[in-house]
């Protein structure tokens, strides 16, 4: 299968990283463009695969199609490549707020769209994504699709109506957990850790603690009283977090992240 991606930037090459890395497809069989010289020459590079500068010749020449530009270019880029795009071509978006309905209505024809929210872990193999699909992706063409998303991470169907508190909870979500690192590491540097030293503690507790709740089911709250021993360290911490408000904090920001994911 040949693969397209239009636009080449931090989301794309997490996810090429991911399906090379597992081999779904060659890097000969992705095709992907970008518009300087530089930048082409860079993925090729990194990457291995071919790029053009030219977003209609990917239509032409491949069968599934990622639209990876920022969400501002999607109506121009749609309305570039709308001519070739092909009955039988599955096009996936990974764009915030650009609903199946309003693709359809920027293409003016019937197009197989699914539509996706992933995240940048994709590009070690532990992405999340969610996807939906209109009605013209057949069972066969969604398998294909969810194939190639499980080979960066994770991937579920949602309905559509969820892709913006999918937005706050898996696409965003990578920012302020780095947020969260880094202030945990400047703490620890504050505290004497060499700051090396101190990122390579606090991503493996972060890891760590994921895959404890992952892999229990366990509820947080549960998980949480496990650490707080009476009168000990813990209870102290999160006492403070609380007085400063992380929980509010974060539902807020997540709140907002929403609203403009909309
Ligand atoms: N970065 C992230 O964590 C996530 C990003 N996304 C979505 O992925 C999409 C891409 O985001 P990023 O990769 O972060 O942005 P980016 O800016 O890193 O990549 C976009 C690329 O598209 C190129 N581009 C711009 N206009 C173009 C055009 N007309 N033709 C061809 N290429 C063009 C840019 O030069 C750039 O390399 C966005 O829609 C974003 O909302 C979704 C989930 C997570
Ligand atoms: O910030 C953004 O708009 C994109 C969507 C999810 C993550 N990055």
């Amino acid at each position: 299968m040949k693969l397209g991606f239009i636009g080449v930037g931090n989301m794309a090459s997490a996810m090429i990283g991911g399906i090379l890395a597992k081999k779904v497809v060659e890097p000969l069989d992705v095709l992907g463009s970008a518009k300087t010289r530089s930048s082409r020459e860079k993925r090729e590079r990194e990457l291995g695969i071919c790029m053009t500068k030219d977003n209609r010749e990917v239509v032409r020449k491949t069968e599934l199609l990622f639209l990876a530009v920022k969400p501002c270019y999607y109506q121009s880029v749609i309305e570039e490549i709308r001519e070739d795009i092909r009955e039988e071509q599955i096009l996936v978006t990974v764009a915030p707020g650009k609903t199946l309905e309003w693709l359809q209505e920027q293409f003016g024809k019937p197009v197989k769209l699914v539509r996706t929210m992933p995240n940048t872990p994709a590009l070690v193999g532990e992405g999340m994504t969610a996807f939906c699909a209109n009605s013209l992706v057949t069972d066969k063409d969604l398998e294909t699709v969810r194939t190639l998303l499980e080979s960066f991470g994770r991937a579920e169907e949602v309905e559509e109506r969820l892709m913006s508190t999918v937005v706050a909870a898996s696409g965003s979500s990578p920012a302020y957990l780095f947020m969260l690192m880094e202030a945990m590491a400047d703490a620890a540097v504050a505290g004497g850790m060499p700051r090396a030293q101190a990122y390579e503690f606090v991503a493996q507790a972060v890891k760590g603690s994921a895959v404890l709740m992952e892999k229990t089911k366990l509820h947080p709250g549960v998980l949480k009283d496990m650490v707080c021993s009476p009168a000990g360290t813990t209870i102290e911490a999160v006492r403070i977090l609380e007085r400063e408000g992380l929980r509010s904090g974060i539902m807020e920001a997540m709140r907002v992240c929403e609203e403009k994911a909309r």
